[in-house]
């Protein structure tokens, strides 16, 4: 169970629609298929960890689910419409790129005063609070602020939308333990605080553990494995290589095994056997 104990938890869902509604959804780049026919289905309230090898089409996906790109076939819905349909559908959606971009001479205080522009749902009392929380001295220009304390004004701007859903591409790649703690810490206090549901792609498996109660494992433009993490692991076992299997068991790789019989698994095991087995 991750540490913020939702799994499963829909409380406070201001939507029933499913997060995130795949079928079939394919992208290409030129010649490259980044997505190969995906299908899923994310019920809403969870805090998904998209995990995958480089190049497997996480920011792909993330970015086709912000409506950032179009799908080359196939179809996407996010919170029940396409994504990006409106504005109003924009603003149930709050993003973190990849690197936190920010304006560099932009003060703390100029990126608030920005977003409580640029969005009519603007949460100024918790975007201040979580300004002064997160120790982001409101005159700083953000070109001036370390990496860690750059991804909490990221995440800011994007929680001070109050979304219904949280997008989050590698967000705490580049920050050390400590700021990743507290980075992580602050996503699943706004998450909470929300209602909200979130995606975050992360190579980091320590995280996805600490924070998601669904899981999304991409290899080679396609899904390898999808679902709420307590289902997953109930229905993985390890068992020694060689040894017997009961017949409606399948080894996926090394001592992993779907089935119930066998020691429980690690979700980071669960994970390197499903990205070993797409890699043979
Ligand atoms: N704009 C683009 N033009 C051409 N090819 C692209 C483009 N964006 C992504 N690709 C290709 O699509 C595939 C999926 O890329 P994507 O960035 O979605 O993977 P990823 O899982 O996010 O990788 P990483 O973990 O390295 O960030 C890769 O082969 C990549 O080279």
């Amino acid at each position: 169970m991750p540490a913020h104990g939702r799994a499963g938890s829909i409380a406070g869902m201001s939507t029933l629609h499913a997060v995130l509604q795949a079928q079939r959804l394919t992208k290409h780049y030129g010649r490259r298929e980044a997505l190969a026919g995906v299908d899923l289905d994310v019920p809403p309230g969870r805090v998904v960890g998209l995990v995958g090898p480089n190049g497997a089409g996480k920011s792909t996906l993330l970015q086709l689910a912000c409506g950032l790109i179009e799908p080359s076939a196939g179809t996407l819905r996010v919170l029940g419409a396409r994504p990006a349909a409106d504005a109003a559908h924009l603003a149930r959606v709050g993003f973190v790129a990849q690197d936190a971009p920010l304006y560099a001479g932009l003060t703390v205080a100029e990126h608030l005063r920005m977003g409580a522009r640029m969005n009519t749902g603007w949460d100024d009392p918790m975007a201040r609070d979580r300004v002064a929380r997160a120790g982001l001295p409101p005159d700083q220009r953000a070109g001036r602020l370390s990496g860690g304390q750059r991804a909490q004004l990221a995440l800011t701007l994007a929680v001070a939308k109050r979304p219904e859903l949280l997008i989050l591409d590698e967000p705490a790649a580049a920050l050390d333990p400590l700021a990743r703690d507290a980075f992580l810490r602050g996503l699943l206090e706004s998450v909470a605080q929300l209602g909200a549901g979130a995606i975050l792609s992360s190579h980091l498996l320590a995280d996805v553990e600490r924070v998601c109660d669904h899981l999304i494992v991409l290899a080679g433009a396609r899904v390898q494995l999808a679902g709420d993490v307590a289902a997953l692991l109930a229905a993985h076992r390890r068992v020694p290589p060689g040894a017997p299997l009961s017949p409606d068991a399948e080894r996926i790789h090394g001592d992993v095994v779907r089935g119930t019989a066998g020691a429980p698994v690690a979700l980071a095991d669960l994970v390197l056997a499903y990205l070993n087995r797409a890699a043979r």
